[in-house]
């Protein structure tokens, strides 16, 4: 069976003059979270809008499931203060004629039972998002578009976001395509990264090349680091100096390390490897 459920190709969009666009290609797997990462202005929610088709593209192919089974939470979803979150759910059910079981789909959002019945005016910031994603998967979605749901929350709701997120892939098989800003918002869920920048796909990478990537760092402390740091020059190992310790940052180095320090009777007096994390990364290489 093929897995491709979404398969973006050359799409292109200008605004006026100004191409924010350019030849975006990319595909997307059945039951994968895909983060679309780039920062302001990068071209996030255009391609989004694009995929919906709510905007057209000026050239390009989508190749997708029937357009009708992307659910979206892209804009303010529309959320009446006024109706509780069952009446929500309710209202749509009749609205697209649908058969879907209302209590099931505010279960599977963790919306906490007391709340069904009290007004969204009350809701906070991430119930009302758990509302717009059962919402979203009334329809029995096989993708849903994200833009953005992180904005606003804390990190408990975070934390509560990405726990659903899971959630829904797991016991549905729903596939996700996230926007943020932020790398690290998405860390842990994601399965493939898709990094814009400045209307252009600048890489697609799965979380475990994305791991791979990251560099690591050797903070070693001797009994004497000055004899070690000789060792470093001489041997052109790349290194600097932080407090206490000499930071090596080329790891495959690091046998050579240890066997001219046990050689020349020098203390290891601590030694620890640390990864770079995604946000660091992220100014590294895509900012
Ligand atoms: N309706 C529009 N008319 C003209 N220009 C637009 C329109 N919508 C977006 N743009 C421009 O297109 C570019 C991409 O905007 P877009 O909103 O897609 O980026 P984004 O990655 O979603 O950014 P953000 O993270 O700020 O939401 C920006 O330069 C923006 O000013």
């Amino acid at each position: 069976m093929n897995r491709v459920i979404l398969s973006l190709k050359n799409i292109n969009k200008t605004y006026g003059k100004e191409q924010v666009l350019h030849n975006i290609s990319f595909d997307i797997e059945r039951g994968e979270i895909c983060g679309l990462i780039g920062e302001n202005g990068a071209g996030k929610t255009t391609l989004m809008r694009i995929l919906l088709g709510l905007i057209r593209a000026d050239k390009g192919e989508i190749e997708s499931v029937s357009q009708h089974k992307i659910g979206s939470i892209i804009e303010s979803p529309a959320l009446y203060p006024n109706l509780t979150g069952r009446q929500h759910l309710q209202y749509y059910k009749t609205r697209f004629g649908l058969k879907t079981d209302i209590t099931k789909m505010l279960e599977l959002v963790h919306l906490p039972e007391p709340s069904w019945d009290r007004k969204v005016k009350n809701y906070s910031l991430g119930m009302k998002q758990r509302l717009s994603i059962a919402i979203a998967l009334l329809d029995n979605p096989e993708l849903i578009i994200l833009d953005e749901p992180v904005n606003g929350l804390d990190p408990q709701g975070i934390s509560d976001l990405r726990k659903m997120i899971l959630n829904l892939r797991d016991q549905l098989g729903v596939t996700f395509l996230i926007s943020s800003h932020i790398l690290s918002e998405l860390e842990f869920i994601t399965d493939k990264y898709i990094i814009m920048k400045k209307g252009k796909i600048l890489n697609v990478m799965s979380s475990k090349e994305l791991a791979n990537d990251l560099s690591e760092k050797i903070f070693l402390k001797t009994s004497c680091n000055q004899i070690l740091k000789m060792f470093l020059e001489e041997e052109g190992i790349d290194h600097f100096e932080q407090g206490d310790y000499l930071v090596v940052t080329e790891k495959e180095r690091l046998m050579a390390i240890l066997e001219y320090s046990i050689g020349s009777n020098l203390v290891i007096q601590d030694i620890y490897i640390k990864k770079e994390r995604f946000e660091d990364y992220y100014l590294r290489n895509i900012i």
